[in-house]
């Protein structure tokens, strides 16, 4: 193990959680580096695809026991989880900072977030449910009974690195299904501080594991296996299609949360100050680089003008820098690669006719700091509306009427988040029907909420996480056929 920078934790992990125990990895180490200064912080085990059998098979040696512990003893631990989380905020905070980027008031909104699918599945652990009943013609009594569907590979992204590993750990533990965990290799930190802090709340040994490795072999062989029943993956559309393919030949129960390319419509009613706001937060938490982030600023073009300047003179007045530093609202972009590909997708959006309001230059390094950017005039064919952007530039293109707004918002394969803004009622109903997304906010530029179904339709995904079916993506109805109990044949039998 490295020395490591004070401000870490003093007991954050650096190694594989396999069965129980904390190993080293078969192929060394994986440098984690801090965006904003470009300086390695720590290093992981960099786990192999023996590794990755091994957790698989704790996972299933500990599945029996965890599907058969009593619910409220599932409940229990994950509260508990909630509460050493909440506890324990400050320290998993800088350690996201510190490995993403994002700014420390964020990560603690992250934290909180975050920590509210462990309070929100405890509450739902103990509230599973089956069903009885006749069949329709009355010759059968049907019992539908839920259980846990097995072992599932759960992997997650860079970008909420706490979030978005509470948002499947927490549902298949209150399922009474066993995991590995598998962090993006660029953010192993959060989820490895995560899952000590489960093992602190009493998970049993095999329950969770966490893989952190360089490489997807390890992955590929777990999802081969046949003792895996489960993938959950939150990621980009690319990496979820290539890993739909892999699991069909193991038949496994999905669940994909994709990529985003949220429209944010502002209608000529719009309160603008409202959707001024709503599109700073839509574009600017995470520094853009969320699914959910507004990628296509679709605007009527009475109020075009005004709400670029109200964005533009919101978006200079952002302060850029280190995340741990007081007072910053934006943070780095997580590499170097994905500025450059920011700049890149700006600098062709100009190239084309598009004309920048305010930003539109990387900032010098150490770090890799994207500035927020507005851009206006983008045709409706631009390129830059149809790749996700993940960074804080606002492309801003304009329409006259619903119908073209509608059209516009649904040119896209991907359907994750969308965003609207104005003051009829009947016309955000007439949106909830027509806009091809999982979610809609309406007058506000923050959606995400555990309580809500995460997810989106077409290329954004398959499945919802949270919300009141979140359980339903880890559990499997079994259905038990039973003679009518008055049918003389049964009844002549007491
Ligand atoms: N819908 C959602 O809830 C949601 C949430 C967060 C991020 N995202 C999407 O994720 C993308 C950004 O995250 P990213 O760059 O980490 O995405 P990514 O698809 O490159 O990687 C996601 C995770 O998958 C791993 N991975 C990559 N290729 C793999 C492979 N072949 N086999 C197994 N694992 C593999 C990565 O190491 C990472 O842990 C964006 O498209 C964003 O919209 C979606
Ligand atoms: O990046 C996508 C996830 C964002 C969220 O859960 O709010």
């Amino acid at each position: 193990m490295s020395p490591r920078p004070p401000v870490l934790p003093a007991d954050l992990p650096s190694g594989l959680f396999i069965g129980g125990t904390w190993r080293d990895g078969a192929r060394g180490t994986i440098a984690v580096d801090n965006p904003a200064t470009g300086e390695t912080i720590a290093h992981v085990a960099d786990g192999g695809v023996d590794d990755g059998l091994a957790a698989l098979e704790a996972a299933a040696a500990a599945a029996s026991a965890w599907a058969r512990t009593p619910p409220r003893e599932r409940a229990e631990i994950l509260r508990r989880a909630f509460d050493l989380v909440t506890t324990r905020a400050d320290d998993l905070a800088t350690v996201m900072t510190l490995e993403m980027g994002k700014p420390l008031a964020q990560a603690q909104g992250e934290v909180t977030y975050g920590a509210e699918f462990l309070r929100w599945f405890s509450e739902q652990a103990a509230h599973i449910s089956g069903s009885y009943r006749p069949s329709p013609e009355g010759s059968l009594r049907q019992l539908v009974v839920r259980r846990p569907v097995g072992p599932c590979l759960l992997i997650t992204p860079w970008n909420f690195p706490l979030a978005m590993a509470t948002r499947k750990v927490a549902p298949a533990l209150a399922s009474g299904c066993t995991v590995v965990l598998r962090p993006a290799s660029l953010t192993p930190l959060t989820s490895l501080l995560f899952v000590k802090i489960l093992t602190d709340a009493g998970v049993p040994d095999g329950v969770v594991n966490v893989i952190t490795s360089s490489r997807h072999d390890v992955t590929d062989a777990i999802i081969a296996d046949p003792r895996l029943r489960k993938l959950s993956f939150t990621g980009s559309t690319a990496v979820g299609q290539q890993l739909l393919r892999q699991a069909a030949d193991n038949v496994l129960k999905c669940s994909m949360e994709l990529g985003g390319n949220a429209p944010l419509l502002v209608f000529e009613d719009a309160d603008l100050d409202v959707a001024v706001e709503g599109a700073m937060v839509a574009k600017l938490r995470n520094m853009g680089e969320a699914c959910t982030a507004a990628n296509r600023f679709i605007v009527h073009a009475d109020v075009a003008d005004a709400f670029a300047a109200g964005l533009a003179e919101r978006f200079s007045n952002q302060r850029l820098g280190d995340g741990l530093d007081a007072g910053v609202d934006v943070g780095p972009l997580i590499t170097e690669t994905a500025s450059d590909g920011v700049h890149a997708l700006v600098t062709r959006a100009v190239a084309d006719g598009a004309r920048v309001v305010t930003g539109g230059e990387p900032l010098e390094g150490p770090g890799w700091f994207y500035p927020p950017t507005v851009l206006t005039g983008v045709s409706h064919d631009a390129e830059i509306l149809s790749e996700e952007i993940f960074g804080p530039v606002a492309p801003i293109t304009t329409f006259t009427t619903e119908a073209e707004a509608i059209e516009l918002a649904n040119d896209t394969p991907i359907g994750l988040a969308g965003y609207v803004f104005t003051r009829d009622l009947d016309r955000i109903l007439r949106l909830s029907e027509s806009l091809e997304v999982g979610m809609i906010g309406a007058n506000t530029g923050l959606i995400s909420n555990a309580a809500a179904p995460f997810g989106g339709v077409k290329h954004s995904g398959l499945g919802r996480e949270g919300g009141d079916h979140g359980l339903d993506e880890f559990t499997e109805e079994v259905y038990v056929a039973l003679p009518d109990p008055h049918h003389p044949a049964v009844s002549s039998r007491n």
